[in-house]
């Protein structure tokens, strides 16, 4: 459904040349639930611009639905549907209307488009809603109507440009079961961008992970934590000299690193740590170790983020805020 090589771009302005993407390759299948993860300003947005035929690329090429996005924009376009930040409805409109025209827009029969209307807002959880003002809808409801409006011409390939944000975790829930509903039963290809860890973690079955324009992993959730993250342990003993004596064992493990201590705790990077767990209290027995506590946590997206690029997102992401990524 999408074949990317090699995509660039750069913003060219006479004070700085912002190398937004570097080279992305990024191959989806028909039917993929794919979320691209990344800090502010590593690319994200400016990629689905150019992969939704918004802005052109700098270099490199990108096939959507079998389409170059350069040489055939008008066919990409209609195989698609982009919900882009921020609300593409116009306010003063009735959302039914609203979907009405789109569809109209897109070369659907008039009464086929009023009917895809109704079925998309009844699937979307909108009915009744049908004549109100889109200026009248609450937050929710208007992102809903977002979706349907990416999909009133049936595209193959639906792009959601940070969905959720700005929603409350209600209404984040209520917006994926409804999308999650409308894949299935469409039979459509996802590809989302997100700030929300546990949304990528949970919504997509893939996730692509960029920094600074470049993508630095890709696969499913549970093989990206495996491999770059594994467990963390949390023990907590009497005294912080008992913790400093479990430290250095746990050091000597196979499996364990990044051992830190703080006061009657440490911290460690762990293999399958759930099935270590007895060793560890037993080790810590004949040591004369008196463990009061113990957690195995397995790592998050964050976690993941943190090993690649040494930040954690939220971190990252207070810290890019606003600036260029300029060489
Ligand atoms: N039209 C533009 N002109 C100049 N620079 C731009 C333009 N659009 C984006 N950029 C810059 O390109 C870089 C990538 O921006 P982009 O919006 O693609 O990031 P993002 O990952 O989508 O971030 P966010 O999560 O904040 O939406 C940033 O440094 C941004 O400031």
């Amino acid at each position: 459904m999408i074949e990317a090589r090699g995509l660039t771009k750069d913003f060219v302005s006479r004070k700085e040349t912002v190398h937004a993407v570097r080279g992305v390759d990024l191959d989806v299948g028909r039917g993929e639930t794919v979320a691209v993860l990344g800090p502010n300003g590593a690319g994200k947005t400016t990629t689905m611009r150019m992969l939704t035929t918004l802005i052109a690329p700098t270099a490199g090429t990108a096939r959507v639905a079998g389409y170059d996005v350069v040489a055939d924009p008008a066919q990409v376009r209609r195989r698609l549907g982009y919900v882009g930040q921020g609300n593409g409805a116009g306010h003063g409109q009735r959302a039914l209307d609203e979907l009405y025209v789109q569809g109209v827009t897109f070369g659907l029969e008039r009464r086929a488009a009023r009917s895809r209307a109704q079925e998309l807002m009844a699937g979307l959880d909108l009915a009744g809603k049908e004549r109100t003002k889109v200026s009248e809808l609450s937050g929710g409801q208007r992102r809903r109507l977002d979706v349907a409006m990416g999909l009133m011409h049936a595209p193959d390939l639906l792009v959601l440009d940070e969905p959720s944000t700005g929603l409350d975790p209600h209404n984040r829930a209520n917006l994926w079961e409804h999308i999650s509903a409308l894949r299935t039963e469409h039979d459509i290809t996802l590809l989302l961008t997100t700030h929300y860890l546990d949304e990528a973690d949970t919504m997509a079955a893939r996730v692509v992970i960029v920094d600074d324009g470049r993508i630095i992993a890709d696969d499913t959730p549970e093989a990206l934590k495996t491999r770059h993250a594994g467990d963390r342990l949390t023990v907590t003993t009497a005294t912080a000299e008992q913790t400093a004596r479990l430290a250095a064992r746990l050091e000597a493990w196979e499996g364990t690193s990044g051992v830190e201590l703080t006061g009657t705790t440490l911290h460690a990077g762990i293999v399958a740590g759930s099935t270590r767990v007895t060793e560890l209290v037993r080790t810590a027995d004949a040591d004369g170790i008196q463990v009061t506590d113990v957690q195995v946590r397995r790592p998050t997206l964050d976690d993941v983020f943190l090993a690649l690029t040494g930040r954690s997102l939220r971190e990252a992401d207070t810290a890019t805020t606003g600036e260029g990524a300029a060489a």
